[in-house]
């Protein structure tokens, strides 16, 4: 094939995984089938008391919706596939359309400013004509320690930007270039060692001039302030990209919507300034380890076949404070491999940053006609005429060669970045046709993915083997929490609404396509069977009451092959995606830790919101390194050391397990072998998660789980069991 038609990029689908999911659906699919015929047979069989009805009843339902979680997950197993692109094949650098960089920080105490301006800085460094490149830092704290901090990664960029070009480094975020434990350059020799040695010097001094500058930085945050917009300006400016700092406006009266409303005031300001066709967005923790993400993501979009119908180009989070271990599940590798899935459909999620995205699409403009007038426009766009014109200008940059603002344009400045500027129009909401990211709940990545999908875009996946882009992952056990709950509760707000995917999706996409939103969206109700199962079997093996066939009898192994090919399958998927074993078991732990708590949490939180009893919020997830937390992270230890509240029912549920277990056990060797379902299931669950028990009883360091907590699980168990002893007997 010539140089010319050869392809910008290639999709393979992995028929070995497509075979065995299909395999793996057929058959599970049969073995459930015939539980449920077992259930429907027996259900009224025997004289049962209303209690052991509704016992039973309570068991069925868990079932049902253990069935309906897994029929939506296999959606995401359906068609996967992988994509690669060849970069060396783009065309010359003149050809190559802008791109502006969206990076979004909202507080320095707890993002601390020295990792969100290594993030600006790995930008600047992208491998990318630099005339090409915008790179904009959404500061929702307002705070001048931020902005000072962003002055100051200005003046270091202006080295490190042309030391990185000149000798083609890979890593470009100097933190981790200049903490690497082995050497990472390509190159050595005399006259690139004597300038890193300068560059490193340089680094040193940004960094010493930002922490003087972060004392007292909570002082700094305010959520009562007006916009702030400045452009970098000093030095030499040809071989830079433009930096911009932009801190909206934000009153205590005004609602902000979280980070979806600082991208839609960065989509707004960028407009009329750099105005670029496509753009990134990065959380503030989330460098870029590859500069050649752009060109990357090029390869789709300059690829006339595909490049029409592509909303967004995305590449997964990965983590550069990942071990072997991952006890936390961090990696969130179940979110990538089912992302190849999704890829296979018509498209992943957008995954909340590391995207690269049509402007086109988030503005919806595809459905304007060429002769709307201009008060409809102003009615969805707001009342910027400039932003407007912007929108049919062909993407020409409006910032002057001196990137000094004319005072016409700084006055646009404000207005775009202002808080009312949204209200009445139809940024963020739910409209004719729907304008920046949606405001409706925290997860505004996934609602505008539905929307954008449901609109008729496509998007792709491409998941390199060097990762493009490595951010930080909760290293303790209440931040990961905190972290899955807040994303628990947005994805239930989109499940309990008219949005809801099952309802929202099969008339704008397809069926599949459906499922696999419905499966990430509705994850939470695992919560439901965890309980029901986690209570009820283990009260039920306590008081001699079996919930499931004789293990003699054959419907026993219709149970025992669902159990086992479910662990089965997650294995092979977990090795097929390169990790090993031990993944599969922190995987299945954080799982069960999730389903007993953030899920919980996360889908009473959205019922109370639906009704109007709580306020959504966005609780930060914490970026400062508690350097004892961060040893046990280190070494695979749990650190327990999260709220009461949080850890209780999971410890109150795992000590009834292990009571029953011994109850269960005693039968077992009377042979009772109608109990060996139920004993399983216990035993299952109490190895498994053996690092609860570690925490409880072994463990005597600050780590533990607090023993407030672990007696206070005894009581709950107790009084679960003497509850249990009430109604059954
Ligand atoms: O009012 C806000 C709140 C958050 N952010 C920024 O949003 C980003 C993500 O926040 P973080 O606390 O790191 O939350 P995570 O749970 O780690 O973020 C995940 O979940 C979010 C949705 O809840 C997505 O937007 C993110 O991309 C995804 O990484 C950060 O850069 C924040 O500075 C704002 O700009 N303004
Ligand atoms: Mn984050």
């Amino acid at each position: 094939m010539d140089e010319a038609s050869a392809p910008l990029n290639t999709c393979r689908v992995l028929t070995k995984n497509l075979v065995i999911n299909r395999l793996h659906i057929f058959l599970n699919g049969i073995a459930i089938l015939s539980v449920f015929y077992y259930r429907a047979t027996t259900f009224f069989q025997t004289e049962f008391t209303p209690l052991l009805l509704l016992l039973y009843t309570f068991v069925l339902i868990a079932e049902i919706v253990l069935t309906f979680l897994w029929v939506l997950h296999q959606a995401t197993r359906w068609r996967p596939v992988k994509r690669t692109v060849y970069t060396e094949r783009l065309p010359e650098e003149e050809e190559l359309p802008p791109v502006d960089v969206f990076v979004c920080t909202a507080d320095p105490t707890k993002e601390p400013p020295l990792g969100v301006m290594n993030t600006v800085i790995s930008a600047l460094s992208l491998d990318y004509p630099p005339h090409k490149l915008a790179v904009y830092l959404s500061d929702d704290g307002g705070s001048h320690v931020t902005l000072h901090a962003v002055r100051e990664a200005w003046s270091f960029a202006g080295f490190w930007v042309p030391f990185c070009r000149k000798y083609g480094l890979k890593c470009r975020c100097p933190e981790a270039y200049f903490s690497a434990k082995e050497t990472v350059d390509d190159v050595e020799f005399g006259e690139f060692v004597a300038e890193k040695k300068i560059i490193e010097k340089k680094y040193c001094e940004f960094r010493e001039a930002l922490e003087k500058n972060s004392v007292n930085a909570s002082a700094s945050v305010s959520r009562d302030h007006s916009a702030t917009i400045e452009v970098m300006r000093d030095g030499n400016r040809n071989s830079m990209p433009i930096l911009v700092y932009v801190a909206r406006e934000k009153r205590p009266t005004h609602p902000h919507h979280f980070k979806g409303g600082a991208l839609n005031v960065l989509l707004r300001v960028s407009a009329v300034m750099s105005n670029a066709p496509y753009f990134l967005v990065l959380d503030c923790d989330m460098y870029c380890d590859d500069p050649s993400s752009a060109r990357q993501a090029m390869c789709f979009y300059l690829d006339p076949k595909l490049s029409p119908q592509i909303g967004w180009v995305q590449f997964p989070q990965k983590f550069h404070n990942i071990n072997k271990h991952d006890v936390y599940g961090g990696s969130l590798h179940h979110i990538w491999r089912e992302g190849l899935g999704l890829d296979g459909l018509r498209g992943p999620t957008i995954y909340g940053c590391n995207f690269y995205m049509r402007r086109e699409a988030i503005y919806g403009t595809q459905k304007i006609q060429k002769d709307i007038d201009l008060n409809r426009l102003r009615k969805s766009f707001g009342s910027s005429n400039e932003f407007i014109k912007s929108i049919y200008r062909n993407y020409e940059p409006q910032l002057g060669e001196d990137r000094n603002p004319s005072v016409v344009l700084q006055k646009e400045l404000q207005l775009l970045a202002s808080c009312g500027y949204d209200i009445g129009t139809e940024w963020g909401e739910k409209a004719s046709f729907y304008v920046g990211y949606r405001y409706f709940t925290v997860v505004e990545d996934t609602i505008t993915s539905l929307e954008l999908h449901c609109s008729g875009w496509i998007s792709v996946l491409i998941d390199p083997a060097r990762p493009c882009f490595l951010g930080a992952s909760p290293t303790n056990l209440s931040d990961m929490l905190v972290q899955q709950t807040r994303w628990s509760f947005g994805l239930m707000q989109i499940g309990l609404s008219c949005f809801s995917p099952l309802v929202y999706g099969p008339l704008r996409m397809s069926t599949l396509q459906s499922m696999s939103y419905a499966a990430f969206i509705l994850d939470c109700l695992y919560t439901l069977p965890f309980y029901t199962l986690g209570l009820l079997s283990p009260i039920c093996l306590f008081y001699n009451i079996p919930l499931y066939p004789k293990a003699s009898e054959p419907y026993f192994i219709a149970f025992a092959y669902i159990f086992l090919s479910s662990q089965l399958k997650h294995v092979q998927e977990v090795i097929s995606y390169g990790d090993s074993l031990t993944t599969a078991l922190y995987e299945l732990r954080v799982w069960m830790m999730k389903s007993g708590t953030c899920y919980i949490f996360g889908l009473i939180d959205a019922i109370l919101d639906r009704i109007g009893l709580h306020e959504a919020n966005f609780t930060l997830t914490n970026k400062v390194v508690d350097d004892e937390q961060a040893r046990r992270h280190e070494m695979g230890v749990y650190d327990f050391q999260a709220s009461t509240w949080l850890l209780t029912p999971l410890c109150s549920v795992y000590i009834l397990n292990l009571v029953s277990i011994i109850i269960g056990g005693a039968r077992i060797c009377q042979q009772h072998d109608e109990f060996v379902a139920q004993l399983a299931l216990s035993l299952f669950g109490v190895v498994v998660n053996y690092h609860l028990f570690e925490g409880m009883v072994l463990r005597k360091d600050n780590g533990r789980v607090p023993p407030f907590a672990s007696w206070l699980a005894v009581v709950i168990s107790t009084v679960f069991l003497c509850f249990g002893y009430l109604l059954l007997f």
